[in-house]
């Protein structure tokens, strides 16, 4: 019986790919793996049964990566599997924050009471909420990932003039990507050009804080931002005294602090981006499929800190999995020590990904703890076990 512990509610439909064979709850203790969606594990202890942690969503800054690359943890997450819904929320953040669609809607509200005179208001009144159309604007997209090429090709289908910035796009992106959307080769000439600015990178040490007052300083007079990645990405003190000189108009944000909640211009959402039964559905269903995977056949798709090593089960064969070190003859080592002790290996799959590399070897003959114990040398072997 696998065990899975999940710090967040999953969706059931995601959870019901996992069989008769698996114990799920959120009080589990030594778990083989865990579901998660924003919880944030970094002052958590890990449990020595933990083999595994899926992010149901993309955004992996609440888990210790690093760390759990070093214990031989292995992190997946799902790309694209929220992107859609991110896209549509992000166009309707531009449209709330053009056409004070907000303050309108609190304004009209505050009416009640006035009878039949509503409508004689409405109409007096409106001309406080005119604001500008979306089309015919330049739209600046920073990361194209996932989610930046279809805010890109939504907002182009919408007759914005869209300006794309991606220095590592990939060439699957760049296959999604219309031909319409105009490749911004710096960060600068989207603050130049651009009337909306929307931001879709991770959080790393690198993007942390790069809309700063130098990055607004460039950016042109009345500029909106949309910020549906993460808070981090912006400086907020430096955000703040921008929306209050007026050089930038509107920030809508799917992460609100205490300080920005009461800030002219500001437009929170509570992060509200991946919140789509269809989009929850296809994250849970990805993360716990991937992790069955890993779990029986020690399959590893989508890691953030492992490489994509899968290979289908031959038939008679002990698969052994290792984790270990990237480091040189290490793969000597492990096909040396198994046919010393008379093992045949009948299929293998290696790859590295920075630090760290996974190997699977499916081996007929008898694999005991001691052909283990022969391969596990501690200098670089972070986990080995057999399926
Ligand atoms: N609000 C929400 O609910 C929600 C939902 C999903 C994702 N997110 C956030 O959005 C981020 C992006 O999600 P995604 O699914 O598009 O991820 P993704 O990995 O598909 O795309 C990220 C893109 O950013 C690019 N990139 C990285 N560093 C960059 C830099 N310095 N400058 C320009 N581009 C850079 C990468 O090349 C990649 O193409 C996630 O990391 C997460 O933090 C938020
Ligand atoms: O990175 C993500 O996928 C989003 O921020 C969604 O987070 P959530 O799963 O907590 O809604």
């Amino acid at each position: 019986m696998y065990r899975i512990q999940t710090l967040n509610k999953i969706s059931p439909k995601g959870l019901a790919n996992l069989d008769e064979n698996y114990e799920v709850s959120d009080t589990m203790e030594n778990p083989d793996a865990i579901l998660v969606r924003s919880a944030s594990m970094h002052e958590m202890e890990m449990p020595a049964s933990l083999k595994a942690i899926a992010r149901a969503g993309a955004g992996t800054n609440n888990i210790p990566v690093d760390q759990c690359a070093e214990a031989g943890i292995v992190v997946f997450n799902t790309p694209g599997a929220n992107a859609n819904a991110v896209k549509e929320l992000v166009i309707a953040g531009m449209l709330l924050c053009s056409r004070k669609v907000v303050d309108g809607i609190e304004w009209a509200k505050s009416l009640k009471g006035n009878g039949d005179q509503v409508g004689k208001m409405v109409e007096k009144g409106k001309s406080s909420f005119v604001g500008p159309e979306i089309a015919g604007k330049k739209l600046g997209v920073i990361g194209l990932g996932a989610i930046g090429v279809r805010v890109a090709n939504a907002a182009a289908a919408l007759d914005m003039e869209v300006f794309g910035y991606d220095p590592y796009l990939s060439v699957d992106a760049a296959w999604g990507l219309s031909s319409r959307i105009t490749h911004a080769k710096s960060l600068e000439e989207i603050y130049r050009e651009c009337d909306y600015i929307t931001i879709h990178v991770p959080q790393t040490p690198d993007t942390k804080g790069m809309i700063n007052a130098e990055a607004i300083a460039s950016m042109k007079e009345g500029v909106r931002i949309l910020n549906f990645a993460r808070g981090g990405l912006v400086n907020e003190a430096d955000l703040i005294a921008g929306l209050e000189s007026g050089k930038v108009a509107a920030y809508v944000t799917d992460f609100p602090s205490d300080a920005l909640l009461d800030v002219k211009g500001v437009i929170p959402l509570p992060h509200l981006g991946a919140s789509t039964p269809e989009s929850e559905e296809n994250c849970a269903c990805m993360a716990a499929l991937q992790v069955k995977d890993f779990l029986e056949n020690g399959n590893i798709i989508n890691s953030v800190n492992f490489p994509r090593v899968e290979m289908a089960r031959s038939a008679g064969c002990t698969r052994i999995c290792i984790i270990h070190r990237n480091l040189p003859n290490v793969l000597s080592h492990i096909t040396e020590s198994v046919s010393s002790i008379g093992l045949n290996i009948e299929n293998m799959q290696s790859h590295s990904k920075k630090d760290y590399a996974y190997a699977i070897l499916d081996v007929t003959g008898d694999v005991t703890a001691d052909v283990l114990k022969k391969i596990d040398d501690k200098d670089f072997i972070v986990r080995i076990w057999t399926l």
